[in-house]
């Protein structure tokens, strides 16, 4: 995606544009994962604590697999870009490779934003249920390592709020210097109502074009798709998008600090 891995001119350069491009690269990722996801029923059992007892450790099937892929990623530099985030922070061992310098193109406010606790509880008691079916094939740890996936891309793209509100304030600083200094309120300065209609279209219209069974002569099954594409573009109008922009927010308000 990334301004960072995709761009050697970031920084000054940084434009709205850009920033939104890359907010429609993650939406490839984003709606491949959950109809990857989709593949498993809900297999309830990965969620609960007490399946299984896990001996020396004290939560899901699924907290176990985060954690410790966590870990690994954490070794190998993952967290070192400011673009990922971890769902378990605490505890992270450090990173073994040599550092990559990214662009510092965020204010240092930016570095204590972490919203993946919100993101967790939503995906896993919200989300999850709109788009899998109800069911258990007993295929736990594939369903883990979909759903961190899944996690992941929504993660890096709600936090991608930062850099968009980054070039927002860059852009109009005179617009919003007033209202972060009042700590006012900052939702309708930095909400585009067009955009977002597109967004909303543009996944439905992904979950079509990739989720449609491929068939090969007459019998193609025009109409059926792995995941619902209005349920794709819901979840984004009402989870994506609005935590995108409270993450927004939160920047903006520690922008001047
Ligand atoms: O593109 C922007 O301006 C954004 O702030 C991103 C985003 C989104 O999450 O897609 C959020 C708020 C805007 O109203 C439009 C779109």
């Amino acid at each position: 995606m990334a301004v960072n891995a995709e761009s050697n001119n970031v920084g000054d350069g940084l434009t709205l544009q850009m920033v939104r491009d890359s907010l429609i690269r993650q939406e490839d990722t984003i709606v491949f994962s959950l109809i990857e996801r989709a593949r498993f029923p809900l297999n309830s059992p990965a969620y609960d604590p007490s399946y299984g007892s896990i001996p020396g450790f004290s939560g899901s099937l699924v907290e176990l697999f985060v954690k410790q892929t966590e870990a690994v990623q954490a070794k190998v530099g993952r967290f070192e870009n400011p673009e990922e985030h971890p769902f378990f922070p605490d505890n992270l061992p450090p990173s073994l490779v040599p550092h990559y310098k990214f662009p510092e193109v965020l204010n240092p406010a930016a570095m204590s934003i972490n919203i993946n606790k919100a993101i967790w509880d939503i995906y896993f008691n919200k989300l999850l249920p709109l788009f899998v079916a109800p069911g258990d094939d007993g295929n736990y740890a594939s369903t883990a390592a979909r759903d961190l996936e899944c996690l992941q891309a929504l993660s890096r793209r709600i936090h991608y709020g930062k850099l968009v509100a980054e070039v927002k304030f860059r852009d109009e600083q005179k617009d919003y210097e007033p209202p972060i200094r009042a700590r006012d309120t900052l939702v309708s300065l930095l909400t585009f109502a067009d955009v977002e209609e597109a967004v909303k279209k543009r996944v439905a219209k992904k979950a079509m074009t990739f989720g449609q069974e491929v068939k090969l002569g007459e019998d193609e099954d025009k109409g059926k798709y792995k995941v619902d594409p209005v349920v794709l573009s819901g979840l984004y109008g009402d989870w994506v998008i609005p935590l995108t922009k409270e993450v927004e927010i939160e920047y903006l308000l520690h922008r001047l600090d």
